[in-house]
């Protein structure tokens, strides 16, 4: 099976190619990247316009599957996954049951083959039953190919434990993904600490619930060796170490998730569950300083933190609901509009943030990438394309986004897997 993409606009930091080329995708494989290719083929895809794109790799998604399929599934989140141009994702292990051995992982793993139109690598718990009592089986789960392991949802608050962990994730060569929240500091907040909440008469989470946390896993991760990724980093401070951290030469990366470098708490305009998530949305200060992490390179990725609720669970006081809000389907559209033609970040640096840091932090060779010998997972991007986003056009189960009725430019017209095209114009392709 030959596909031939004609005339679109490659953005691949690999090679360097910033340019209108014309791609060769023989079987799973990029055979060819040069302009005015004549091949004969078995589809052509006219991408005049667009943007070719290594497919997104998204380090932080939640399938809920097994155990929450009301939520989301490994299908219905694979199908959210390529209409947002993701073609592969981590998928964090607080499922039901909680994802802490090599059986689990297999599972999921096995399933999501057959059921998934992304790939999927699910990552497995640091703690049994994310307990924060026992270790998990680390080795067990790193040899069923698990990359790494996440208590995600919350820390590991023994940090003795915590560095056994690190220490088990080093020798398996996984990866510690740490969600950084010091849990006895909560204190029943559910947005940021600011007058926003005073005016909304709710709780407040302090920027230092995070930055606590964020120090004790980089010392951590410089007393253990563990490579270390930081999940949804929301604080100045979080990027304020983290740059630091990387000047001592500790292995740790950030992630930052488009929420948090496009609001504030100031954009929640009422009582709104669909503006709860963990952590919460913080002050212009800090997406000022998340952006100008971006920008410097401090802030490897945007990820989404993808994680659907049911309607009952969000759509009520921000006091009751679930904290999470969905982000797959409108990751890109956002990262283009806010950043891209803003011109904050270039379309080159949206790719490394969205694609190719991603595959690089997980060891990812053959991915990232639009160049020969690379796996055919691609995205076409169409960046003059204007709409508001809707979220019944979602395929995730969670409609849960603060989102809804916003307008954007950038359209994902077509994603490729392995070499075949699982979403094109509106429809997911079987
Ligand atoms: N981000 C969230 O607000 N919620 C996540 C857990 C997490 O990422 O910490 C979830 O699983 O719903
Ligand atoms: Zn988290
Ligand atoms: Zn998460």
């Amino acid at each position: 099976m030959k596909v031939l993409i004609q005339n679109g606009h490659v953005l691949d930091p690999v090679t360097d190619r910033n340019g209108v080329y014309d791609v060769l995708v023989e079987d799973d494989k990029i055979v060819k990247v040069e302009k005015g290719i004549t091949a004969e083929a078995d589809k052509v895809i006219d991408a005049e316009g667009c943007y070719v794109m290594p497919g997104f790799v998204d380090l932080h998604v939640h399938f809920r599957d097994p155990g929450l399929e009301y939520k989301e599934t490994l299908k219905t989140g694979g199908e959210a996954a390529v209409h947002g141009g993701v073609t592969t994702v981590c998928a964090m292990p607080n499922t039901k049951p909680v994802i802490d051995n090599g059986v689990k992982i297999s599972e999921v793993q096995n399933r999501a083959k057959k059921e998934s139109k992304t790939n999927v690598l699910q990552l497995g718990s640091v703690t049994i039953g994310q307990m924060g009592e026992d270790l998990a089986d680390i080795k067990g789960m790193a040899r069923e190919g698990c990359v790494g392991i996440s208590e995600d949802g919350k820390s590991v608050m023994n940090a003795s434990l915590y560095r056994r962990g690190m220490r088990a994730a080093k020798e398996a060569g996984m990866i510690v993904f740490a969600h950084c929240e010091d849990i006895t500091m909560v204190e029943g907040g559910v947005m940021n600490a600011d007058a926003r909440a005073e005016e909304l008469g709710l709780k407040g989470i302090t920027n230092a619930v995070e930055d606590v946390i964020v120090a004790r896993d980089i010392l951590l991760a410089k007393e253990t060796g563990v490579q270390l990724h930081l999940c949804h980093c929301s604080t100045a401070d979080s990027v304020k170490m983290l740059r630091e951290a990387k000047k001592d030469g500790i292995h740790v990366t950030g992630e930052v998730c488009p929420h948090h470098f496009i609001l504030t708490s100031d954009d929640i305009i009422s009582d709104d569950g669909n503006f709860k998530m963990n952590p919460p949305l913080r002050t212009q200060a800090d997406v000022d300083a998340l952006i100008e992490g971006l920008k410097d390179g401090t802030m490897d990725v945007i990820a989404t933190d993808h994680a659907p609720h049911a309607a009952a669970e969000k759509n009520r006081s921000m006091k009751l609901a679930s904290f999470g809000i969905v982000g797959l389907e409108t990751s890109a559209a956002l990262t283009y509009t806010e950043l891209v033609d803003k011109g904050i970040l270039t379309p080159m640096q949206m790719v490394e943030k969205m694609s190719t840091n991603p595959a690089k932090i997980l060891g990812l060779t053959d991915k990232g990438s639009v160049s020969e010998g690379k796996t055919a997972d691609l995205v076409i991007f169409d960046p003059r394309k204007e709409y508001e986003i809707d979220k019944n056009t979602f395929f995730s189960k969670g409609k849960n986004t603060p989102f809804h009725g916003w307008k954007v430019k950038g359209e994902v017209a077509c994603t490729m897997v392995g070499g075949k095209v699982v979403y094109e114009g509106g429809q997911i392709i079987d």
